[in-house]
């Protein structure tokens, strides 16, 4: 579904180093790694918003449809959520839909800053999955919440994936335990300049080695 070989990535320093990889349909992917290590760099690149490097997609030739939850749910503060989701195409109806989907049946009508953290999560998710992604990108979606409404979360997510099998999730995380839950494959970053290895799988996934940079990678074939 998506391919992605670069030679690295450098800010004032360099951040991330020779990486390859793929991700096919269905995957479900935690990215885990230490503070500062370029996970969300990494989850830029697979997003398109580095204008440097470019992924390649693969299989049917339309463009990858994605969806990215940012660190931060930025929503329009001064929009209610039907206007918020009314600005990726969804009308009021879908986004009635989408909103009970995350948990936020009849909160169409307010403001960002009238919900919780998690609450306004779960509104930026359901903005994400407006536009149908294939590729669903999550940047430590649990962060700064409490374990309850962090557990609902990862719930929710798991249940939103296993009702749109086909789409793949990249999910930065500092938990390993998260990977367990949620994912099928464990991608780990390394090191200064990072790279990137496989530490162990969840559910079934095979390791396969990039002889052209010595990392190793994962690749579940769809
Ligand atoms: N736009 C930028 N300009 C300059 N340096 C940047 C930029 N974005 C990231 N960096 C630097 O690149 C490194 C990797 O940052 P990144 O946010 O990708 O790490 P991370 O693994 O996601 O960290 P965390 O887990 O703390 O969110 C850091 O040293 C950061 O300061």
């Amino acid at each position: 579904m998506l391919e992605l070989t670069f030679e690295g990535k450098s800010y004032q320093q360099s951040v991330l180093g020779p990486i390859s990889l793929r991700i096919h349909r269905g995957d479900r992917i935690c990215l885990l790694g230490p503070s500062g290590v370029g996970k969300t760099t990494l989850l830029n690149i697979l997003a398109g918003l580095d204008t440097e490097i470019r992924a390649t997609t693969t299989g049917p030739s339309r463009e990858l449809r994605i969806g990215y939850l940012f660190q931060e749910p930025r929503l329009l503060p001064w929009r209610t959520l039907y206007q918020n989701l009314a600005l990726v195409g969804a009308n009021r109806e879908r986004a009635a839909h989408l909103l009970g989907q995350v948990g936020l049946a009849g909160s169409g009508h307010r403001y960002p800053d009238q919900l919780s953290l998690g609450m306004a999560r779960r509104a930026a998710l359901a903005r994400c999955l407006a536009v149908q992604p294939d590729l669903l990108l999550l940047d430590e979606p649990f962060a700064s919440l409490d374990p309850e409404r962090a557990s609902e979360l990862q719930g929710l997510i798991t249940r939103l994936l296993d009702q749109s099998p086909s789409m793949a999730m990249v999910c930065v995380t500092h938990d390993e335990r998260d990977a367990q839950a949620l994912a099928s494959q464990s991608w780990w970053l390394e090191g200064s300049p990072a790279r990137l290895r496989v530490a162990g799988a969840g559910r079934g996934a095979a390791a396969e080695a990039d002889s052209r940079s010595g990392l190793t990678l994962l690749g579940r074939r769809a």
